[in-house]
């Protein structure tokens, strides 16, 4: 029998958007509500890089803020004993085992079940291509929160992701970016097209 969540919050946006900010918020509210260790939260982050267990770690939030957890390449690394799941970067989830979504489907489903989990992931890549993954996640939460960041050319609120380093990459944490506005976006596609024409 399929296994559910007590309930899914799903945060999504561009980089700088505030999604890892609001993990660490949601986890220090439950830190401070929990009367058992039980109650509290879990936090793990997904990585492109190997790691054949999980690997606790200490990270920064862009507005570095710190926040302590454990890296991930799958749901099975998930060791989960809290009524409270938080897992970021959950655009890479499926990266590691593309061959087989189902299983890592189904091992999400057993880990989940009758717990209150909280996920963060990129709504686009850097090509405006969405994330399956986060999109998937999307449909089967009970809230989502869809988060904006500022624009880095004009300030105004963003909702893409633009890549400032070369690399053709679709996956790159190494890679650096930055946020940008619908209008400048197409000011930026605009230029370059009309470069491509003139050459
Ligand atoms: N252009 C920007 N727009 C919004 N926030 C920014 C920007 N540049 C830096 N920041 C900082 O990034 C923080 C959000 O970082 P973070 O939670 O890590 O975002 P995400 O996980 O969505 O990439 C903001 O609170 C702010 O301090
Ligand atoms: C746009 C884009 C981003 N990435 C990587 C870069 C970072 O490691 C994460 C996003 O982290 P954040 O918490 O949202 O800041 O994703 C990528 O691999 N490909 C892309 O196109």
């Amino acid at each position: 029998m399929k296994k559910y969540a007590a309930s899914i919050e799903m945060y999504i946006g561009p980089m700088f958007s505030g999604k890892s900010t609001s993990l660490r918020n949601k986890m220090a509210e439950l830190m401070d509500n929990a009367k058992f260790a039980e109650d509290g939260p879990s936090y793990y982050r997904f990585t492109l890089e190997k790691v054949e267990s999980p690997k606790l770690s200490t990270w920064q939030t862009h507005g570095g803020v710190e926040i302590e957890g454990a890296l991930i390449n799958s749901f099975s690394q998930i060791k989960c004993y809290t009524k409270h799941l938080l897992i970021d970067e959950i655009q890479f989830a499926f990266y590691h085992c593309e061959d087989d979504k189902e299983t890592e489907t189904e091992i999400f489903n057993e880990i989940i079940e009758g717990k209150h989990v909280y996920l963060a992931g990129l709504n686009l890549d850097w090509k405006d291509v969405p994330f399956q993954t986060t999109g998937y996640f999307t449909c089967i939460a009970d809230k989502v929160n869809i988060l904006q960041s500022r624009c880095h050319r004009c300030g105004k609120p963003a909702q893409f992701t633009e890549k400032i380093t070369q690399s053709q990459n679709r996956f790159d944490e190494k890679a650096q970016y930055l946020p940008i506005c619908r209008n400048c976006r197409v000011q930026i596609i605009s230029v370059e097209s009309m470069q491509q024409t003139s050459v």
